[in-house]
């Protein structure tokens, strides 16, 4: 199967890299650069490995910036001085720290601000913009599966998922996502009853058909990419009256392996609209105040313009989305100049 118009573009994109690459090599040698940019990070160490890739860090350097590692046991106003500060780690200490240095260095731009990213760290109101947004235009429909937060007695999950109308399956989610492992244990829930197996806090959220295949949403300011990945298989009515329990299953949507080049059906393949999904990230840009994300984006399946918003996630695996490197560059480049701007 051939889904011609996707396929065009991702390889004029390639394309458009390889020459893009090689006329920054050839600019970086011929005129140099003006401006010098530091880039503050904190990053874990697997954070650093996928993001900061040895190309990249050329790229950047070419563009002048560079990139410099911050010891969050010492005070940030005595390391840089940065232009840039970019993070990634999920204590509330660190949260705090960086939240204090930010209002007293209005002049650093902190990516994202440790207060906007507070609301993608629970998977209840990372998805209240866009439900709040309701967003149905010529193109399709965005909404968020049905969903039920358990606080804490499981025993009681039962009677509120029949009190809420939610239909099997279920997936149980962690409430909160804390960057653990634990935070990403999913599970599919075929029957009421087992669903007190479950451990609270979690979001009880109804399971959406969607033909094994999600779309990954990456956004790095103003601009998005997006990506075809593998997803769970649909739940057909018998496979439901067959089966009981409540089943873990694997993180299925960040395996490294992606369903762009595989032979899909185009009803499921198709990419979302590109209109849509412009006015969905410039409307959650605004609304969350985050330059750095990626949607997790289903269609239901036999749905055309039915599209579910399952997860959001802040400074996501950058390393895997294609071209990252000059569209990272760029974007750190257009925060550079427009700092500059507002100094003169
Ligand atoms: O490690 P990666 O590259 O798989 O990135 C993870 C993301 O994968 P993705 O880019 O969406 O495929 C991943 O996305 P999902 O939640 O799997 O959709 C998360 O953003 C994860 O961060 P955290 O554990 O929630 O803090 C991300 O983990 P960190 O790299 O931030 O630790
Ligand atoms: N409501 C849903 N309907 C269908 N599949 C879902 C739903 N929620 C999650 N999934 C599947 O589970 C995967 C992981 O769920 P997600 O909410 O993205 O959690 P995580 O933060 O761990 O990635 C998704 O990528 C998708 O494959
Ligand atoms: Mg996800
Ligand atoms: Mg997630």
């Amino acid at each position: 199967m051939r889904l011609d118009g996707e396929i065009k573009e991702f390889e004029y994109e390639e394309e458009r890299e390889s020459v893009e690459e090689m006329n920054s090599v050839s600019n970086s040698i011929n005129l140099g650069f003006s401006q010098q940019v530091v880039v503050g990070y904190a990053l874990t160490t697997k954070k650093k490995q996928s993001f900061l890739q040895p190309k990249f860090e050329l790229i950047a350097r070419d563009k002048g910036i560079i990139f410099v590692p911050i010891d969050q046991h010492r005070p940030l106003a005595e390391q840089g001085p940065f232009d840039i500060v970019l993070h990634k780690l999920l204590s509330n200490e660190w949260s705090q720290l960086l939240e204090d240095y930010r209002l007293k260095h209005p002049d650093v731009m902190v990516l994202d601000p440790p207060y906007a990213i507070q609301c993608v760290r629970n998977r209840q109101s990372m998805l209240e913009d866009v439900a709040a947004l309701g967003l149905t235009d010529s193109y399709g429909r965005v909404c968020v599966p049905k969903q039920l937060v358990i606080e804490k007695d499981p025993t009681l999950i039962p009677a509120e998922v029949a009190k809420a109308g939610l239909k099997l399956p279920l997936v149980s989610k962690p409430l909160f996502v804390d960057g653990s492992a634990k935070s990403h244990e999913l599970f599919l829930a075929y029957d009421n009853v087992s669903l007190s197996n479950l451990e609270p806090p979690l979001i009880l959220q109804e399971f959406v058909n969607h033909g094994g295949v999600m779309f990954k949403v990456y956004v790095i300011g103003n601009a998005i990419k997006v990506v075809r990945r593998f997803s769970l298989p649909d739940v057909c009515k018998r496979e439901l009256s067959k089966y009981a329990g409540v089943f873990q299953f694997p993180r299925v949507s960040c395996a490294a392996a992606s369903a762009d080049e595989a032979d899909l059906e185009p009803g499921i393949a198709e990419l979302p609209p590109r209109p849509m999904l412009e006015r969905l990230v410039g409307e959650l840009r605004r609304r969350m105040g985050l330059q750095l994300f990626n949607i997790d984006i289903i269609r239901e399946h036999g749905k055309r313009d039915l599209f579910y918003v399952i997860d959001i996630n802040y400074f996501p695996g950058y390393g895997k989305m294609p071209g990252y490197e000059h569209i990272f560059t760029d974007f750190l480049v257009g925060l550079a100049d427009s700092k500059n701007q507002k100094q003169l």
